[in-house]
C-alpha cells in the first residue's frame, strides 16, 4: 500500500515568538524560525517519520522551493510537486504565552488548468488500495469543487481518500455522491460547515453522525486540548492525552491526520486509530515544525491515551479505558 499526499496550497511557516502580543504595538521578536509547511506537507513529513513510503503532490512556487527540497530529501519523501512561477506563500505564526495567532496568506493564484494538471498527475500514479490525503486550503483560482472532483476520481480507481480542509471545498466534497472515506474537521470548522453551534458532546456527536449519514466512513472531530471525537461504524469514542510542554501547536491537526492515515494503513480498529492519531498529535506538540520524535515515544504515548466510549463519555468518566 502506498500513501500519496496532496497540497495545492503549501506554505512556509514563519514562527515568531513574542513576550506578549498586543495589537497595535511595536514588538521585538524573541526568536524566529521558518519551516516548509502547509497541511499536506506536514502530513507527509509526519508519515515519513513514522516510516511510511510517501509521495507528495501539489503545486510549489519555484522562487523559494529550497526548504521543501531539503525536507523531502532529508525525510525520503518522493517529490512529485509541480513547480510553477512565483513564490510560495509565507504564513505568519505569532506565538506568545496566550497561544498562537495564525496569519495565513492566499497563496499563488492558479488557473483551473494548473489544478487539473496536479489532479491528472495524481490519478495517473494512483493505484487501487492506495491511501490519498488531500489537505489544506485551495489557492485563488482553484475551483471550490477541486477536492470533490478529485475524490470521485480517486474513489473510482479504488483509493481511500482522507480529506482535511474547511469552508466551501469541504462542503462540496461532503455534498458529493462520492464523499471522502475520512474527514477531520476541528470543532469550529464543523460548526461553520453545518451552520450551527456545537456547544456540547451531544451536539458534536449528532453533527459527526450527519457526516457519516452522507457516506463518510470515519469522522474525526479534533478539539484541541479536549482531545478528539472518533465516529465510525464501530461506534463512537473520545480520545485525549494531557501534554506537559508545548513546543508548537502549529500542525497538531496535521499530525493527527497522519496518525489516522497510519492507522488506515494497518487496517486498525477504531480504538487503535484513536490512540495512534492522538499520540501523533501530542508527540508533534513537543516538536517545533512538522516532526515526530523517536518512534518509541510515539508508541508509548499511544498506550497512554485515554479512550472513552461515547455512551460513557456523555454521562460519566467512570468507563475510561487505558
Ligand atoms: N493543548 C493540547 N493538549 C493536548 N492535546 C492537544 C492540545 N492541542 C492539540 N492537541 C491534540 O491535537 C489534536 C489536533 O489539535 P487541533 O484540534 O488544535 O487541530 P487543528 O485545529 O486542526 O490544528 P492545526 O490547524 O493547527 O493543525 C487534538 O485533537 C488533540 O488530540
Ligand atoms: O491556509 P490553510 O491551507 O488552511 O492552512 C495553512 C496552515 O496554517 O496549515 C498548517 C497547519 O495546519 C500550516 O503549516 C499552514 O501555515
Amino acid at each position: 500500500m502506498r500513501i500519496l499526499t496532496v497540497a495545492f496550497n503549501p506554505a512556509i511557516d514563519q514562527t515568531v515568538t513574542l513576550d506578549r502580543l498586543v495589537p497595535g504595538e511595536v514588538h521585538r521578536a524573541r526568536s524566529v524560525r521558518q519551516n516548509a509547511g502547509g497541511k499536506g506537507v506536514n502530513v507527509a513529513s509526519c508519515l515519513a517519520d513514522w516510516g511510511e513510503d510517501v509521495s507528495a503532490y501539489g503545486l510549489l512556487g519555484s522562487d523559494n522551493a529550497a526548504s521543501f527540497d531539503a525536507l523531502f530529501a532529508v525525510k525520503g519523501i518522493e517529490d512529485r510537486f509541480i513547480r510553477i512561477a512565483g513564490t510560495t506563500r509565507v504564513n505568519l505564526k505569532l506565538v506568545d504565552p496566550a497561544g498562537t495567532t495564525d496569519i495565513n496568506l492566499d497563496g499563488i493564484a492558479v488557473d483551473p488548468g494548473r489544478a487539473e494538471m496536479v489532479a491528472a498527475t495524481i490519478c495517473d500514479a494512483a493505484r487501487e488500495g492506495d491511501l490519498v490525503v488531500l489537505a489544506g486550503s485551495l489557492p485563488p483560482g482553484c475551483p471550490p469543487d477541486t477536492y470533490a472532483a478529485l475524490t470521485a476520481r480517486l474513489r473510482a480507481i479504488g483509493c481511500r481518500v482522507v480529506l482535511d480542509t474547511s469552508g466551501l471545498p469541504m462542503k462540496c466534497a461532503l455534498e458529493s455522491a462520492q464523499p471522502p472515506h475520512v474527514v477531520k474537521p476541528n470543532r469550529d470548522e464543523l460548526s461553520q460547515l453545518l451552520a450551527r453551534p456545537l456547544p456540547d458532546m451531544v451536539a458534536l456527536l449528532e453533527a459527526a453522525r450527519t457526516l457519516r449519514d452522507g457516506g463518510v466512513a470515519l469522522v474525526v472531530v479534533s478539539m484541541g486540548a479536549d482531545g478528539a471525537l472518533f465516529v465510525s461504524d464501530e461506534g463512537a469514542l473520545t480520545a485525549r492525552l494531557a501534554i506537559g510542554e508545548v513546543a508548537s501547536t502549529v500542525g497538531a491537526g496535521d499530525a493527527m491526520v497522519a496518525g489516522i492515515t497510519a492507522a488506515l494503513a494497518e487496517e486498525a480498529s477504531l480504538e487503535r486509530t484513536a490512540r495512534l492519531a492522538t499520540a501523533f498529535a501530542v508527540a508533534k506538540l513537543g516538536m517545533a515544525g512538522p516532526n515526530l520524535p523517536a518512534l518509541a515515544s510515539v508508541h508509548a504515548l499511544a498506550e497512554e491515551v485515554i479512550v472513552t466510549p461515547i455512551e460513557t463519555a456523555a454521562t460519566t468518566a467512570a468507563g475510561e479505558t487505558r
